[in-house]
């Protein structure tokens, strides 16, 4: 049997697919230790490997076959564009694309007017101003603490991830319209799928059925 190599998202995704894993006993003890810098760990009784990536890279890695699965945000997987199949909503990593600037920017949204949008994500403003809109503004990309832009003057609005709104409200800006809401999803290389296709379905139906417990625990 071959190993199965799975890309997970570093920081705050890996840590929810790796508990998820662990409720279908896939285990990978090396992987928690915080102060190691290993980077790629072993399950050989399952003939799985891990490994954490920077998010961009993780559909990257799946769609030239380093990696047969990943775990990566929504956001992630539509700005990249990669070859690969989206198979799971795995229903963590819960929050939203957005626009946002402080409320006065509003009104140059509604007018149409030529304005600047800085973010981390230019596929996704593009497509939502451009194709979406039909409004014409000029993106800007950026790398980080997007919420500074229309604070010093760089931009009128952001195109950015909002999860709790705090970011936003301690920097006296708001949502000013919603793009789309996101999760972390589960890909897999299409190869992998023909060729892994019975582990890799088994995989997909144990987490499906793990989510539908959650949903009805939710739910009582
Ligand atoms: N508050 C949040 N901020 C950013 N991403 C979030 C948040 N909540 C959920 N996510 C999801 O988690 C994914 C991965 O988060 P990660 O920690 O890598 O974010 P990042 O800030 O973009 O990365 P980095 O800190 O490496 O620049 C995002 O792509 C998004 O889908
Ligand atoms: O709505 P909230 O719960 O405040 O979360 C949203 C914030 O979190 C993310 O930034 P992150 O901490 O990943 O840092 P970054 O801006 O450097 O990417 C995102 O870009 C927002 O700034």
């Amino acid at each position: 049997m071959r190993y199965l190599t799975f890309a997970l998202t570093k920081g705050r995704l890996a840590s929810k697919t790796l508990e998820m894993l662990e409720k279908l006993g896939i285990t990978c003890e090396e992987m928690k230790d915080k102060n190691s810098r290993k980077l790629i760990f072993v399950n050989e009784e399952l003939k799985l490997k891990f490994f954490l990536a920077k998010g961009p890279d993780v559909p990257t890695y799946v769609e030239y076959g380093a990696a047969d699965i990943g775990v990566v945000g929504r956001d992630t997987i539509v700005e990249e564009g990669r070859k690969v199949h989206e198979v799971l909503d795995l229903g963590f990593g819960k929050c939203r694309m957005c626009v946002c600037g402080h409320e006065t920017a509003r009104e140059l949204l509604n007018r149409h007017e030529l304005i600047r949008v800085a973010t981390k994500y230019p596929k996704i403003a593009k497509e939502y101003f451009y194709n979406k809109k039909h409004q014409t503004v000029e993106i800007i990309k950026m790398h980080g603490s997007i919420e500074l832009a229309p604070i010093v003057g760089l931009s009128e609005v952001i195109v950015d991830i909002v999860e709790t709104g705090s970011t936003l409200r301690e920097n006296g800006l708001v949502v000013l319209e919603e793009v789309c809401p996101l999760s972390a999803r589960m890909i897999v290389n299409p190869v992998s799928m023909r060729m892994e296709n019975e582990r890799i379905k088994e995989l997909i139906q144990n987490l499906r059925k793990l989510l539908q417990e959650g949903n009805e625990k939710d739910a009582h």
